[in-house]
């Protein structure tokens, strides 16, 4: 058996050039729309939260109730972002096609809650449930072109200029937004901070771009990237369906990290684990970040298949994750994509 591996890259290199694309692609374009829903319960801060944001003031009163979408400009990594934000008074209390209206329009979603009122927070169950929901019907709209792979919801505990009141504790937040399966978790005071303020769009906006479609690594036209769901390591049958489809007697197969497909604590404990695994003293484990690895039969893809392994599995996922994409070329013009689906397990392959 005869395996080369050629490393197209070192991993920095390779995550800077990632990162210097997407720079390149993102200034290109003129102004970026950018949609936030910010729901929770009466009081908790929302219109406060939606108004410091758009004019860096902290305004005492509201009338109760009142639902608003407000938009601003903000520079956000040398970005000029257009912020649509809809401050959702109602959106427990509105019949459910409103509710779905509003969740499919948002990009992203502010879950409010005060740390002076635990029930604010058990409000947020629904809410985020509702969001699972509806968006998943709008993912599925916006996927079909390679477009995000999950919702991005920051959970916030405002108020924390409160403390003497306090009835949530910061890990209590932080465990329901683990659970919840938030995106993003922050505790501050809409009050005493613009900053952390500007820090929840920021860090929504951030993710957001990483996963939009437009921002994607471009390929050559010869290749096509589809999702595979490896968690840990290249699967089998994903290896063997490849070397069947091959008609050259050498096939390339790439597999790289693509970032776009990342939340951005997946993708940072990606990279710490496998800088980890870079220091590791076993050869025969091997990952596969910026390496290129050429295959000169179906037989050495069979073979390699048990020593192509993370050395440090990234995260425990709890379910199918879509951490890396499997390209596949073919000198001849025509290109097989493989991929299995994370959803349903399966193994598929299209040509084109
Ligand atoms: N101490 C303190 N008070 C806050 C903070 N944020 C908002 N408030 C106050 O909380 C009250 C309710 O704020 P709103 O922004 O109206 O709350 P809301 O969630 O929009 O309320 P509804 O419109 O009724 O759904 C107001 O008196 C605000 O001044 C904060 O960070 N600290």
């Amino acid at each position: 058996m005869s395996i080369r591996r050629k490393s197209c890259l070192g991993k920095n290199d390779d995550l800077a050039r990632s990162n210097s694309i997407m720079k390149r692609v993102s200034n290109r374009s003129e102004k970026k729309s950018f949609k936030v829903v910010v729901v929770g319960a009466a009081g908790v801060g929302k219109s406060a939260l939606t108004v410091r944001a758009k004019t860096r003031k902290f305004i005492h009163d509201y009338a109760p109730n009142m639902e608003s979408r407000v938009s601003f400009v903000s520079n956000i990594d040398e970005e000029s972002v257009n912020v649509e934000v809809w401050d959702t008074a109602a959106l427990q209390t509105a019949e459910s096609e409103k509710l779905e209206e509003k969740i499919k329009w948002a990009d992203a979603y502010i879950l409010v809650y005060s740390i002076t009122d635990a029930a604010s927070l058990s409000a947020l169950v629904a809410s985020k449930c509702l969001i699972n929901l509806y968006a998943k019907k709008r993912k599925k709209s916006v996927t079909s072109s390679g477009g995000s792979n999950g919702f991005l919801v920051a959970l916030v505990g405002n108020k924390n200029d409160m403390k003497h009141e306090r009835m949530v504790t910061e890990e209590t937040g932080r465990v329901f937004a683990e659970v919840h399966e938030c995106t993003h978790f922050f505790e501050l005071s809409t009050r005493e901070s613009y900053d952390s303020v500007k820090t929840v769009f920021e860090s929504l906006y951030k993710a957001y771009n990483l996963r939009s479609p437009k921002h994607s690594i471009k390929h050559s036209p010869k290749s096509s990237t589809l999702p595979i769901a490896i968690p840990y390591e290249v699967s089998e049958t994903a290896l063997i369906q490849a070397a069947r489809h091959r008609d050259r007697k050498r096939t390339t197969i790439t597999l790289d990290l693509d970032t776009t497909k990342l939340s951005p604590v997946t993708f940072r404990k990606i990279t710490e684990a496998t800088s980890l695994s870079s220091s590791s003293p076993d050869e025969d484990t091997h990952h596969f970040i910026g390496e290129e690895i050429i295959f000169d039969s179906p037989e050495d893809i069979r073979q390699s298949q048990r020593r192509i392994t993370l050395a440090a599995p990234p995260v425990a996922p709890k379910k199918s994750v879509d951490y890396f994409s499997l390209r596949r070329q073919r000198k001849s013009g025509v290109t097989v994509s493989h991929y299995k689906d994370s959803n349903n397990n399966g193994t598929s392959s299209g040509s084109n």
